[in-house]
């Protein structure tokens, strides 16, 4: 196979990057182009050595919560064709599964997570960047719903983790990178003409390799 095209789907925490990312996908398998999507949350780091009320305390919006080197060096397997151990996370316990999953590559690839530009390192991987720009306030009352129905969390966890990390860290990390994308997505995971946009980007891809 040759080279793999990589996309990332980046932005805020419910901004809508899961629900694009699986749009594009699913639309895609109908039309015929099976693509392999990635999740950064997938490469948060292990914390089973340590108590759950130091897990609680983690900052989860910060670049060293993630190993990024470990996502780097996976892409890097994948283009070349070699198939990778994809780590599994669990957002209740806030570890990583013992279990991975045997994964190949595919000529197209889309990473989705919120840290993906913000790390030189993974950076360079990347053909193709997107950054979904959708209002703070939508993005937190769809976490608050997410996160309760099923991450396991507490009105008062959300609202907590919301003030101390989440949204200062998306003005620190997250909003300065709005301008490393070469596309900006606005109104979420069900934007048409961004999917139908990218969507042909893909079959392009497709066509030239
Ligand atoms: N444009 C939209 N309209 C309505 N609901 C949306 C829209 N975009 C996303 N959502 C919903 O908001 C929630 C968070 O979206 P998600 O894709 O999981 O965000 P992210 O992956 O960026 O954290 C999900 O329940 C999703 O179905
Ligand atoms: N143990 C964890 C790990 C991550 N989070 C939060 O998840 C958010 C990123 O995931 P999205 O699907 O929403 O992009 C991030 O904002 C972390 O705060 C967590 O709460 N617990």
């Amino acid at each position: 196979m040759s080279h793999s095209h990589i996309i990332a789907i980046s932005g805020a925490s419910g901004s809508g990057k899961s629900l694009f990312t699986a749009t594009l996908q699913q639309e895609l398998k109908e039309s015929g182009a099976d693509v392999l999507v990635l999740c950064e949350d997938h490469y948060y780091r292990d914390q089973s050595n340590m108590p759950m009320d130091e897990r609680e305390k983690t900052n989860y919006d910060h670049p060293d919560a993630f190993e990024h080197s470990l996502l780097a060096k996976h892409l890097h397997e994948l283009k070349k064709g070699n198939a990778i151990e994809y780590p599994n996370y669990c957002y209740k316990t806030h570890t990583r599964l013992s279990e991975t999953t045997r994964i190949s590559g595919k000529p197209v690839i889309i990473v989705e997570g919120i840290m993906l530009l913000a790390s030189e390192q993974l950076l360079p991987l990347f053909d193709l960047t997107v950054f979904m720009d959708t209002e703070l306030d939508i993005c937190l009352l769809r976490r608050i719903q997410r996160d309760i129905i099923s991450r396991g969390r507490t009105i008062e966890s959300v609202a907590e983790q919301y003030k101390k990390t989440v949204k200062p860290m998306y003005h620190q990390f997250i909003q300065p990178c709005r301008h490393k994308a070469n596309i900006v997505v606005t109104q979420g995971g069900k934007n048409r003409p961004a999917l139908d946009v990218i969507k042909a980007h893909i079959h392009q891809a497709l066509k030239q390799q």
